[in-house]
């Protein structure tokens, strides 16, 4: 199977990415995170931003299929859609008025959708990942001498965060997030209920540079315990989980951390699951060869 055209291609996975960002936000309640019911830990967001961010990066995304296109994954690669995520950082800062809503998901979803257009359809999850992952451990020679979060937690907890995600072949995606929505599907919870266990577990599992940049060590640490809490008492799907979720909210609420490198994740995994639902792979658009 292939694309019938680039423009094909572009428009699909641009949609999805957009898309994903998008049900990302939509889900409720998520801890600390801004969602239609509230803004968690932070001040300067809202849900409008969220979605107005996430569509102003349908270009950046469009872009860097457009480049990838049945290409191979090299070093020149990685240069023109770094240059196109760095662009799209800026666009999304100008959509929310110098807010970071969506850097690391530029970064993620930058990575999956060259990934995904570079490859065939039906690669599969695993391929595609590889081939993000790839893409991601050729260096970024033009990046420009900056000191960002990443690097101060970097050079504080030795946390690689976001860039260690991607080098080392996205682990928290392959052996937690997709298993956990698989699962969690298959014992029969609802849509909603599903991402929100899938989110948890990646809260219970994640170094985010995210909590450890707003709460220090402390935070993340009793993040995590705290989202292992829920999971051990029965998931999101059950009244004690429940208020084990509600406890996790309230103590990322008192402390200002919010999991945005999760969430991130968790927007990877609803594109993850896009791209093989079996309505994509056999859409009459796309030409068998
Ligand atoms: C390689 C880059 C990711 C840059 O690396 P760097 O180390 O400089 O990263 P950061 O600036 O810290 O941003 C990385 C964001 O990734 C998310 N994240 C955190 N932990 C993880 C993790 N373990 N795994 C995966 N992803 C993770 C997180 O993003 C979310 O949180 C953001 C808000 O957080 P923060 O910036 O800390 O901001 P605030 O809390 O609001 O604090 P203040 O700044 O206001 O004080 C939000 O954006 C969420 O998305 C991290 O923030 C990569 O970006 C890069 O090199 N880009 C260049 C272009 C490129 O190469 N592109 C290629 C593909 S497009
Ligand atoms: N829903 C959300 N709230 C806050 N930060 C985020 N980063 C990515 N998604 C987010």
């Amino acid at each position: 199977m292939t694309w019938r055209s680039v423009k094909e291609c572009r428009e699909t996975l641009s949609n999805w990415a957009v898309q994903a960002l998008v049900e990302e936000a939509e889900l409720a309640p998520k801890p600390g995170l801004v969602d239609p019911e509230d803004t968690g830990s932070h001040s300067d967001l809202t849900f409008d931003l969220m979605v107005s961010s996430a569509n102003s990066l349908r270009e950046t995304f469009g872009l860097i299929t457009e480049v990838s296109y049945l290409r191979e994954p090299d070093q020149r690669l990685r240069e023109e859609i770094a240059d196109i995520g760095r662009e799209g950082e800026k666009n999304m800062m100008q959509a929310t008025g110098g807010t970071n809503t969506h850097k690391g998901a530029i970064w993620v979803l930058g990575l999956l959708t060259s990934s995904a257009a570079l490859n065939k359809p039906g690669v599969g999850i695993k391929g595609t990942i590889q081939t993000a992952s790839k893409i991601a451990c050729y260096p970024d020679r033009y990046a420009p001498i900056t000191t960002t979060n990443g690097s101060r937690i970097y050079e504080n907890f030795g946390v690689k965060g976001a860039r260690g995600e991607a080098e080392s072949g996205y682990p928290h995606l392959i052996n937690i997030a997709l298993p956990m929505l698989k699962e969690s599907r298959s014992k029969g919870l609802s849509e909603p209920l599903a991402r929100l266990e899938t989110l948890v577990s990646l809260i219970a599992h994640l170094d985010d540079t995210c909590i450890l940049h707003r709460g220090g060590l402390p935070a993340l640490e009793i993040a995590k315990v705290m989202a292992h809490a829920v999971l051990q008492n029965g998931g999101v799907s059950t009244l004690k989980g429940w208020r084990k979720l509600e406890e996790l909210n309230e103590t990322l609420l008192e402390r200002n951390a919010s999991p945005g490198g999760s969430a991130d994740l968790l927007a990877a995994t609803i594109f993850l699951d896009k791209i093989t639902k079996k309505d994509y792979l056999n859409k009459k658009a796309m030409s068998t060869i």
